[in-house]
């Protein structure tokens, strides 16, 4: 299934207008709380998802019956860029455990790029939710190659992909090479720039909140 948040008007496009705004997303703490927010109503949106069950709460007064999940889903990002974003989740998931992967672009000769996978730092994820968030999903390359990295180690229940802008061409490369996952994303791009950044997108996801790398 594909979610996409925009396709309905709520406050959430405030966000993102102020994201991918030029001007707006030089504050650095801005940039990364819309993020977060974002997260937050993503976060929101996949509770729904998750099995629950009912189970009484004693108030001063008597007893309330409460449908609760019964699971805590893991949260997982790809460093740097999706921390804000992963943050959001973890407000909402707040017993959540985390996963953190150090992965990048290694680019050739020729400009094509290949996707190097540094470091996984996860609890074990077998029979877990697994939520991938990260904020970019451009050409789609980094989340499928995280995710056949882990679903090679681990037995994954239900897994879900998370990103702030997708491009058409992300999720077309995610749906083929991961047709179980749930995606969910704020909203989707059509075009890329050569280099595979997404247009109109926001620039440099990494780069606004932490700044340049050298
Ligand atoms: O869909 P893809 O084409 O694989 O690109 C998406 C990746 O690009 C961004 O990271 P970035 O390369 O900006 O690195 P950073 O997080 O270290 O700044 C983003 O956070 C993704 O991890
Ligand atoms: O548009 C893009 C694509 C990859 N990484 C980014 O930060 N932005």
């Amino acid at each position: 299934m594909l979610f996409i948040l925009n396709k309905t008007n709520s406050i959430a496009n405030k966000y993102l207008a102020e994201l991918r705004d030029e001007d707006t997303q030089q504050d650095r703490l801005r940039f990364k709380r819309n993020q977060e927010r974002l997260g937050e109503i993503l976060a929101y949106e996949i509770s729904k998802k998750l099995p629950y069950t009912e189970v009484e709460v004693q108030t001063p007064l008597g007893l309330a019956n409460v449908n609760l999940p019964t699971e805590h889903p893991v949260i997982g990002t790809i460093l740097r860029a999706g921390l804000p974003f992963q943050q959001g989740f973890m407000n909402f998931f707040d017993q959540s455990p985390a996963a953190f992967i150090t992965a990048y672009r290694k680019v050739k000769r020729s400009g094509d790029f290949v996707i190097k996978i540094d470091h996984i730092s996860t609890p074990n994820l077998d029979d877990t939710t697994f939520i991938l968030c990260d904020t970019m999903l451009a050409t789609g390359q980094s989340i499928v190659e995280v995710c056949k990295e882990l679903l090679a180690t681990y037995e994954i229940k239900t897994l879900h992909i998370a990103a702030v802008i997708a491009s058409t061409e992300g999720i077309e490369h995610v749906r083929a090479h991961l047709p179980k996952a749930n995606i969910w994303v704020c909203a989707v791009d059509e075009e890329m720039t050569t280099k595979a950044y997404i247009v109109p997108g926001l620039g440099d996801a990494g780069d606004l909140a932490f700044g340049e790398k050298v």
